[in-house]
């Protein structure tokens, strides 16, 4: 199985990180605070889902990234590779957004007032342990399911929308870097407008293992939320995704290019 697709996909999501954090934690003190942990993580999972979208492709095509520069996939492949790499992602990715989107929520007010409590968790390795302790090892993997139904299409609209703004480029040359940067961003935003209404849905679900409010399940949670806020539940966040998701997938996408072809 080449590897280099993992290695550029793990670099790649560790630059696109970086763009992306300071839209992630809008709501904390310092824009790049706390960043050695969504910087592994991601740079991770991003390395998994390129490597198994393309190592996909290659099962699907016989064709490798060399090649597929001069014969582009189908669109219906690039679909079922994305889908592959965004389902198999999702195992990794689960606990580490779980933490995320838990220590996020801990909104720490600027100055704490004294004698306020402390912060829940202190820190993304006592947050895991904590859940671990408190929730079982099964309380690492809540909302993973609503992961999996948000991941799972959106991913294969993610490759597609990349390849298909990639389209101007002639077969058997490389697009230019305004192109890969245009289709990247396009990518990101496209799937993160289908993605928004399950991601609302997750982010519940993640929630509920602290507070007492809790769901029977996915579809639970969207009904019990569009009934007492309205359907304008499911496009909360939308604005804040696109934004954040332009840029940083822009430069995913370059740097993933550019690391592949400087290897050859
Ligand atoms: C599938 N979904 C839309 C959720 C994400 C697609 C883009 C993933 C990228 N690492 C990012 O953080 O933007």
């Amino acid at each position: 199985m080449p590897v280099e697709e993992f290695v550029a996909g793990w670099i790649s999501g560790a630059l696109g990180l970086v763009l992306g954090h300071p839209f992630d934690t809008v709501k904390l003190l310092g824009f790049f605070k706390g960043m050695s942990f969504p910087i592994a993580s991601i740079a991770m999972v991003n390395s998994v889902l390129f490597g198994i979208y393309s190592n996909t492709l290659l099962a699907l095509t016989a064709t490798s990234h060399q090649e597929r520069r001069a014969q582009p996939p189908s669109y219906i492949h690039v679909f079922i590779a994305g889908c592959t790499g965004g389902f198999v992602q999702v195992y990794c990715l689960a606990p580490f957004d779980l933490i995320k989107v838990r220590l996020q929520n801990q909104t720490e007010p600027r100055a704490r007032p004294p004698g306020s409590p402390p912060p829940r968790y202190r820190g993304p390795v006592h947050c895991a342990v904590s859940i671990f302790q408190e929730e079982g090892p099964r309380g690492l993997f809540r909302g993973a399911w609503a992961l999996t139904l948000r991941d799972t299409p959106t991913m294969g609209i993610y490759f597609v929308t990349y390849e298909l703004c990639r389209q101007s480029t002639r077969d058997g040359q490389d697009p230019s870097p305004a192109t890969v940067l245009v289709a990247g961003g396009f990518a990101g935003i496209s799937s993160w407008a289908v993605a928004t209404p399950l991601d609302v849905i997750k982010s519940r679900l993640q929630m509920a293992g602290l507070k007492r409010r809790a769901y029977r399940g996915v579809l639970d949670c969207m009904v019990s939320s569009a009934r007492q806020e309205g359907l304008g539940v499911f496009f909360r966040g939308l604005t804040i995704n696109s934004a954040r998701a332009f840029p940083v997938n822009a430069v995913t996408f370059l740097s993933y290019e550019y690391l592949l072809r400087s290897w050859g």
